[in-house]
């Protein structure tokens, strides 16, 4: 299987690139979407949270749902919160993100997508065959910030400041995409992309890798020893 890691800086276009791929039928591992699951109510990881950080980050009156803005300010400035949290949230989605890579290898997926903005930082890109990065130009990513979050200037200047500089992105990414265009630029350009990656050998080879590993070894090795 292919897996294209898909990044970027905060508002560069990352969902609608993705959702280009979905229109494909390309299946897509959202880091984001999972980090949401993992804390839904009745889940380990959302009792570890009520435990760490008490109710008043939990809106009882709907569901007991966590309050991700609040905690989100919380741990924004405060690094020791900040490690707890991602102590406990992170290895649950590293656990949910291993079981759907596994479904998509297991069910004989050629092509899939692992959207996340943490890519880099989190070092996955070391793991993945081919990462895309997409971005524009710094007023353009607050502008489109500003508008779509409803966002104060400041505010989503402090959100780019938090990720990794989009220079240092661009230069471990395999595939750039500018997205200083217009939106059916962009569409246009990760169709490109999807044409060109339905054309690369690299899912076969990983096959004939696993067919290796998991059909012939054990077969000359029981040859061998028997
Ligand atoms: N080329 C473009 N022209 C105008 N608006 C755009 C363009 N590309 C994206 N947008 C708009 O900018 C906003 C951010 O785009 P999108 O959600 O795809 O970015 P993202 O990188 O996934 O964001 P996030 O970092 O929050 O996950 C959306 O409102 C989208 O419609």
């Amino acid at each position: 299987m292919l897996i294209v890691g898909l990044s970027g800086g905060v508002a560069t276009g990352k969902s609608t690139v993705s959702n280009v791929f979905r229109a494909h039928g390309v299946p897509i591992i959202d880091a984001d979407l999972v980090a949401r699951q993992v804390v839904v109510p009745g889940t380990s990881t959302y009792q570890k949270l009520r435990a760490e950080f008490g109710a008043e980050y939990f809106d009882d009156e709907h569901g007991g749902l966590l309050r991700r803005e609040k905690l989100g300010k919380l741990v924004f400035n405060d690094p020791e919160k900040r490690k707890k949290l991602n102590g406990i949230t992170h290895p649950a989605i590293r656990w949910e993100m291993l079981k759907q890579f596994l479904y998509l290898l297991f069910t004989g997926t050629k092509l899939a997508v692992f959207d996340t903005p943490l890519l880099f930082e989190a070092g996955y890109d070391r793991f993945i065959g081919t990462t895309i990065v997409v971005w524009c130009d710094r007023d353009k990513e607050i502008a489109r910030m500003m508008k779509r979050d409803n966002l104060s200037r400041e505010d989503a200047e402090s959100r780019i400041n938090a990720q990794m500089d989009i220079e240092e992105k661009k230069k471990r990414a395999k595939i750039v995409i500018d997205n200083n265009g217009d939106i059916d630029d962009l569409r246009d350009k990760a169709r490109e992309i999807i044409a060109d990656l339905d054309k690369s050998w690299k899912p076969y080879i990983h096959y004939l890798i696993l067919a290796v590993i998991f059909g012939v070894l054990p077969l000359y090795l029981l040859k061998k020893f028997r």
